[in-house]
């Protein structure tokens, strides 16, 4: 008799189960009372044990399972009985032609559940052969769901028990899973195998859920179950299976261990930019570096330099390790945004005359030379409307710069020529915050270094010292929720020091690898735009850093 498995036998089997489970909704009071001589089952022949044997089934754990068969015929089918407190209640038969079926108006439940009354510890198989496969290792708390597995995972959310038909074996069988704390799942290792694993786990609660992991077949392929284990490895490789089992995945619940790879990589410095990159400027190497994925908040009063001081931060990153920046200036008229960085590179003035004085202007073949080079380096987000763009509309170009150009990092200058609209009942607080997040998730994401730009609310009675971090209009969460909080300060107290010296004064760096609090002074070059490190030890007096 040719009995061997396979999938189409038990999809066959989904068929005729739900047949059976529609027929069972009518008959639902109909549940018939059944004994093994009213369903004329025989004892197995020496052919049957002989086609367990091929399969490391021995005599005495089918008797012991009571496995039985039936002549249909001139044709044996097997006959798996299904017992509940010792009373048989359901049987189900498979027939020299792959086919199962099961004796109508039976209750459906487990296969093998008087095995697993009491125990804390329950392992669910995909069929009656894997559940005898685990007995021959001598695993007896494990059963067998009835009706196979589904093709996938169902899309709709889990339906109550009354209505949940193909699982009612789970709810039929509750009182005996509920006394379970580990329920270890070693469904086949296919899609419907782990489709049937996902189904069971979101209906007994993942959380007591584990899971086996079939060991490797050869480089490419695993065994797909139990009874192959027991085949080609014997019981006690079953057994090891068993009892390395692994957790049951919860989306958004992870141990370190899902990460060990990341700090393995981090520690051997196989990021990149592990320390952030340097800014360019020695004064700021150990104060501040960027580094990727992170939310940097300028600030600074109105003409301090700040769009001034990014520009050149990024032609130093630019010129230090090839970075691409995505813009969202509103401020500036792109002729004119491209006029200063072009200065910065080219280290001469647009211009001759006015802020240029005497120093030799940029040459016609150095202009398309740095036309190229802005090109290459920046990447413009505008609006054309007349409308003031959105954070989510600033966020989806960002990305698409990222995806198509490999931008690096982004400029937004600044926070108050966005559109802000919020939603009736909610705080600028609530808003800023919801914002910032997004923000975060683009950077963290996409490993973008943002720069944000925010103005102080307006200072009454200004002394002319840096503001300070909550002073950014809006919201604290600028301070509380960046990576980086820099203030950039221009000095116009002769008596305090140099007039135009920069104060760069950092005031919040989250992660200590990439920097620290405290203040760096540079000078700026009106003709060029550039800003080098401040001579010697030139510094202000007074110093509100
Ligand atoms: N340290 C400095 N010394 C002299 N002039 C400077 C200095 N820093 C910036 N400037 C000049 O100040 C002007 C404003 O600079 P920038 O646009 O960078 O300031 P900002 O802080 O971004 O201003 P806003 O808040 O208005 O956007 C520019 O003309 C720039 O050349």
């Amino acid at each position: 008799m040719a009995l061997a498995e396979d999938r189409s036998s038990y999809q066959d089997l989904g068929r005729v189960a739900l047949k059976q489970d529609l027929g069972r909704v009518a008959l639902k009071q109909n549940i018939r009372k059944i004994t093994v001589e009213s369903l004329q089952l025989e004892p197995l022949c020496d052919q049957v044990v002989a086609y367990f044997a091929e399969r490391l089934i021995s005599k005495e754990t089918l008797l012991r399972n009571s496995v039985m068969q039936k002549t249909f015929g001139d044709q044996i089918a097997i006959a798996f009985t299904y017992y509940r407190g010792g009373a048989l209640v359901s049987c189900k038969y498979r027939d020299v032609n792959k086919k199962f079926w099961q004796e109508a108006n039976t209750e459906k439940i487990f296969y093998g559940i008087d095995d697993i009354e009491g125990a804390s510890d329950i392992i669910i198989v995909e069929g009656e052969i894997d559940k005898l496969s685990m007995a021959e290792a001598g695993i007896h708390n494990c059963v067998s769901v009835p009706d196979g597995a589904p093709p996938s995972v169902s899309k709709k959310d889990v339906p109550s028990a009354d209505q949940d038909k193909k699982y009612q074996f789970l709810w039929n069988c509750k009182n005996y899973l509920n006394k379970a704390s580990r329920i270890i799942l070693a469904t086949d290792g296919d899609t419907p195998g782990q489709a049937l694993a996902e189904e069971i786990a979101r209906r007994v609660g993942r959380e007591r859920c584990w899971r086996v992991k079939w060991p490797k077949k050869n480089e490419v392929d695993h065994f797909k179950d139990a009874n192959e284990v027991l085949m080609y490895l014997g019981p006690e490789a079953l057994k090891e299976v068993v009892d390395n089992a692994e957790l049951y995945p919860i989306s958004g619940l992870f141990n370190f261990k899902d990460y060990f790879h990341e700090i393995d990589a981090y520690y051997h410095k196989k990021f990149g930019f592990e320390f952030g990159v340097p800014t360019g400027w020695n004064s700021l190497n150990n104060l501040y570096n960027v580094v990727p994925g992170e939310l940097t908040i300028v600030t600074g009063v109105p003409n301090s330099g700040k769009s001034e001081w990014i520009d050149a931060l990024l032609c130093n990153l630019n010129a230090s390790v090839g970075w691409k920046f995505a813009l969202c200036s509103m401020e500036n008229k792109v002729r004119e945004h491209g006029r200063k960085l072009l200065e910065k590179h080219m280290k001469k003035p647009f211009f001759v005359g006015r802020y240029g004085g005497s120093v030799e202007r940029m040459s016609v073949e150095e202009l398309e030379q740095g036309k190229q080079w802005l090109d290459d380096t920046f990447f413009l987000l505008r609006s054309e409307k007349d409308s003031l763009p959105s954070i989510s509309w600033v966020l989806d170009l960002a990305k698409a710069a990222v995806l198509r150009h490999g931008v690096s990092g982004l400029v937004i200058d600044p926070y108050n020529e966005l559109d802000h609209q919020r939603l009736p009942n909610q705080t600028e607080t609530e808003y800023v915050s919801q914002m910032l997040t997004k923000v975060k998730r683009f950077a963290h994401h996409h490993g973008c270094h943002v720069w944000f730009v925010a103005h102080p609310r307006q200072l009454q009675n200004w002394s002319g010292s840096p503001p300070n971090m909550y002073d950014i209009s809006g919201s604290a969460h600028f301070i509380n929720k960046c990576d980086n909080g820099i203030v950039i300060h221009r000095n116009r107290d002769p008596e305090n020091g140099p007039i135009d010296l920069v104060q760069v004064c950092v005031r919040k760096v989250r992660n200590k690898v990439a920097g620290t609090i405290g203040e760096a002074y540079l000078e700026y070059n009106r003709v060029t735009g550039e800003f080098s490190d401040a001579a010697g030890d030139m510094k202000l007096k007074k110093s509100s850093c």
